[in-house]
């Protein structure tokens, strides 16, 4: 018998896995080859290269696919940013994609420039926590399927993260595929997968939240003002990326709160789809600050949700009822 979405499951892993590799040898050698883009946020070469070898793959696998990917090369065209681009093509080349030129570095790039919604998407962040990345922290290539605003494949790659039973071992692989569970493989070790599951505790007293570095990406005022009512009492922990999803997942914090910071900011879906599968599949619970759940059928944003609240599942409720009565809407 064939398990439903094996092969989607494959090459999203294959390609996941090979941008993550590209990834971390450009972190290694890490200057100022930063971008930055018209919203003032950066980017780099390995944004651009790992974008380029997941669209590539994804194209050559499943060429009908759109992809909603972060990134676009309407920069690198430029001619001041010929210097940027060769260096990507360097990257695709040292990877061992002996066809890449800049023109095909574009065109694979701006295979993920589908804006709009489909009943079949991909949606991609060739690096989220672009921040974390250039800091040499945490970072995730986070690679979803969406069919019919179900995300059904999720898989982060996390270069920085130690596998959660062998702390040695640095960098891993998460994946999850609707109702078949969260699984973690070590990113360069052939290995069998292990499950990893969300932490059970209900006592607030006893959990550890977790969320973004950047205070301009969450509140942290406000996740202070929830953990002091709910009791909360460990200190957060804070990692960029979507890798909060991955340790929430794996049970080694029990909460990510992700509240609202200025009026008007929807969250981006390649920022969340991986994750949200991960903690879901983990046996955990996803919805925005208003316990609605997140709508992945709305385009590239999740233009009908505020914020993002990640628990374990009986942290939740309270959790939410906290929030409704915080003023922390900023609109
Ligand atoms: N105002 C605001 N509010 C919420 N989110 C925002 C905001 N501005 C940017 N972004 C997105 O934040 C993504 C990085 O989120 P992180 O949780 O990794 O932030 S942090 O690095 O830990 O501070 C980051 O993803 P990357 O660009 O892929 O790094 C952005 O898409
Ligand atoms: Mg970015
Ligand atoms: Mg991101
Ligand atoms: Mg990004």
């Amino acid at each position: 018998m064939t398990i439903p979405l094996q092969r989607e499951l494959e090459v999203a892993l294959s390609a996941v896995k090979q941008a993550s590799l590209i990834c971390r040898s450009v972190q290694a050698t890490i200057s100022d080859d930063v971008l930055e883009k018209k919203d003032k946020s950066p980017v780099t070469i390995a944004d651009y290269s790992s974008q380029a070898v997941i669209c590539r793959a994804l194209n050559a696998a499943f060429s009908e696919d759109p992809i909603i990917g972060e990134e676009d090369a309407g920069e690198l065209i430029q001619a001041e940013n010929r210097d940027f681009l060769e260096k990507i093509v360097t990257e695709l080349l040292s990877a061992g994609i002996s066809e890449a030129s800049t023109e095909k570095a574009c065109h694979w790039i701006d295979q993920g420039g589908a804006k709009e919604y489909s009943h079949r998407f991909w949606t991609l962040d060739p690096i989220d926590g672009t921040k974390g990345f250039l800091r040499k922290e945490q970072y995730a290539i986070s690679l979803s399927l969406i069919v019919d605003g179900k995300i059904v494949v999720g898989v982060l790659g996390c270069p920085n993260l130690p596998f959660p039973t062998d702390e040695s071992m640095k960098g891993t692989l998460y994946y999850a595929v609707a109702g078949q569970g969260a699984f973690a493989i070590p990113l360069d070790q052939e290995q069998p997968a292990i499950p990893i599951h969300v932490t059970k505790t209900s006592d607030y007293s006893q959990s550890r939240f977790c969320e973004s570095v950047e205070s301009g990406h969450s509140s942290h005022s406000h996740s202070k003002q929830t953990a002091d009512k709910l009791g909360i009492q460990k200190e957060p922990r804070r990692l960029d990326s979507q890798a909060k999803y991955a340790v929430v997942a794996q049970g080694e914090a029990d909460i990510y709160m992700r509240l609202p910071t200025r009026a008007g900011y929807r969250e981006k879906i390649w920022d969340h789809a991986a994750g949200v599968l991960l903690v879901e599949e983990a046996g955990g619970k996803v919805t925005d600050i208003h316990g609605k759940p997140l709508e992945f059928n709305q385009g590239y944003e999740l233009i009908n949700n505020q914020g993002v609240i990640v628990t374990n599942g009986p942290l939740h409720p309270a959790l939410i009822e906290i929030l409704d009565e915080l003023t922390i809407n900023p609109e």
